[in-house]
């Protein structure tokens, strides 16, 4: 870790518990490393503890409470994160226990959502996501988090015989949160009508946090959007126009915020407003970080979130982004094939590098393509399933048979089948440099 800065940072004890499950894919702790980071935190140290099952009181046993105890003295840490999820009555033991603040992957994850969110929807978003998670719990560590940035005027260290009337507080803020969500969610539904009369092409950047898509966008639109070694460097969709020259038309791109495994359930549901810019788009660039050894996981749980909101039919391109860090030997041959996403499922594969330039001309030549293909499908098409009704009646003069499936309309690219290359990069063994870590919030 580079450690020239001013400001010191919370010292931070990483705990993560194989259940021998094979659950979890981060045995190595570097994700949650890279989080604790980005929520303004120094991991100092980490520990791994192997259970059968998972104890009801401090979800490790007790012996490993203990060992964790000693971690903490001995790195003087001011915290403990958890890699899983625990449950209030755990978090409540182990503080007690261990004596520091002790916090988990959702918990996390909300922090760092909570210092990004930078847009009035952002803001109520994350509102809304904490609300809900600190309505389960009613945490300490909340009033910490209201000194730090100013939050929803909770009073600091709720006793027990606070928690109904908190409990009542919340529920009434939830409420209020909720209505001007679905206020901001209602004009923001206005401008997207009135965008979708002008027909532009619409391709969203979709991937794992820390993948690079706004690198790529920076790189495709030549704007200056926040990019940085962080997870959830971005959590406002943005929109830029960009001229695709082989296609003589400018379509729009947009930056989208990253996913991650085990995604806090209220910012799934919270963030479906935002991530719906995605699905709602022609075509989605779904940008991979090559380098990682994780990326097939990643690969698979973008997949599962873009299931649940509706986008996993959308014309995809895949991008294998950071080529510059993969050792020669181990690129690939090529820098455009296929790639089978789920089974019987091929989208075109491309290989390039958002931060050194490779491969941004083929990339453009590919979107390009894919904005030609889709008009030429929907010029073909009856008026009333360009605007995706299903089963649609079709009149006499356009024929008695056309009752046609979503499937169809979808611009899909042509499959490509048995042809692939192996997945090249996976066995390089390159992780993002996560030691240029900037601070963060704390200078805001
Ligand atoms: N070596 C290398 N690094 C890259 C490349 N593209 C992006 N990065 C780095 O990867 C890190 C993450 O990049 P971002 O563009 O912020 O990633 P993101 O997908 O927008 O991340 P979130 O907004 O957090 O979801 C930054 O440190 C970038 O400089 C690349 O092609 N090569
Ligand atoms: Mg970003």
């Amino acid at each position: 870790m580079t450690d020239t800065e001013v400001v010191a940072r919370p010292r931070a004890v990483l705990v993560g518990v194989d259940l021998g499950t094979g659950s979890s894919f981060d045995p190595t702790l570097d994700e949650l490393a890279l989080l604790a980071e980005s929520a303004g935190d120094e991991p100092v140290a980490r520990l791994i503890a192997r259970r059968k099952a998972i104890d009801a009181a401090f979800y490790v046993g007790s012996g490993k409470a203990d060992e964790i105890k000693e971690l903490v003295t001995l790195h003087q840490a001011h915290c403990v994160i958890f890699d899983q999820a625990l449950g209030p009555a755990q978090q409540r033991n182990l503080e007690r226990h261990i004596g520091v603040e002790v916090l988990d992957r959702t918990g996390l994850i909300l922090e760092i959502f909570a210092a990004r969110a930078r847009s009035h929807e952002g803001k109520l978003q994350v509102e809304l996501a904490r609300l809900q998670y600190l309505a389960t719990r009613l945490v300490r560590r909340w009033s910490h988090l209201e000194r730090q940035r100013g939050g929803f005027g909770l009073r600091g260290g709720p006793g027990e015989t606070q928690i109904e009337l908190d409990r009542r507080m919340i529920d009434a803020r939830i409420k209020s949160v909720k209505e001007r969500l679905a206020k901001v969610k209602r004009q923001r539904n206005t401008q997207r009508r009135s965008r979708e009369r002008h027909g532009t092409f619409r391709v969203s950047l979709v991937g794992y946090t820390n993948a690079g898509k706004s690198t790529l966008f920076n790189a495709l639109v030549k704007a200056r959007t926040y990019a940085a070694d962080q997870l959830f460097a971005t959590l406002d969709t943005t929109t830029r126009q960009m001229y695709l020259e082989a296609a003589q038309r400018s379509v729009s791109l947009s930056d989208t915020v990253g996913f991650i495994r085990d995604l806090p359930h209220g910012l799934v549901e919270a963030f479906q407003a935002t991530l719906q810019e995605a699905a709602e788009a022609d075509l989605l660039l779904h940008v991979v970080d090559g380098a990682s050894p994780t990326w097939l996981e990643q690969v698979q749980e973008v997949q599962r979130v873009l299931r649940e909101i509706g986008a996993d039919d959308l014309p995809q391109l895949l991008v294998f982004n950071k080529l510059d860090l993969i050792e020669d030997d181990a690129r690939p041959r090529e820098n455009v094939d296929h790639y089978e996403l789920e089974p019987g499922r091929i989208v075109p594969r491309l290989f390039l590098s958002a931060a050194e330039g490779i491969g941004l001309a083929e990339l453009r030549a590919a979107i390009a393509q894919a904005s030609i293909d889709a008009d030429a499908q929907v010029d073909t098409l009856p008026a009333d399933v360009r605007f995706r009704s299903l089963d649609v009646d079709v009149d006499a003069e356009v024929g008695a048979d056309a009752s046609l499936d979503l499937d169809d309309v979808d611009a899909s690219m042509e499959p490509l089948p048995d042809d692939l290359l192996e997945a090249a990069p996976d066995d390089a063994e390159h992780g993002a440099n996560v030691d240029e870590h900037r601070s963060r919030h704390r200078a805001a």
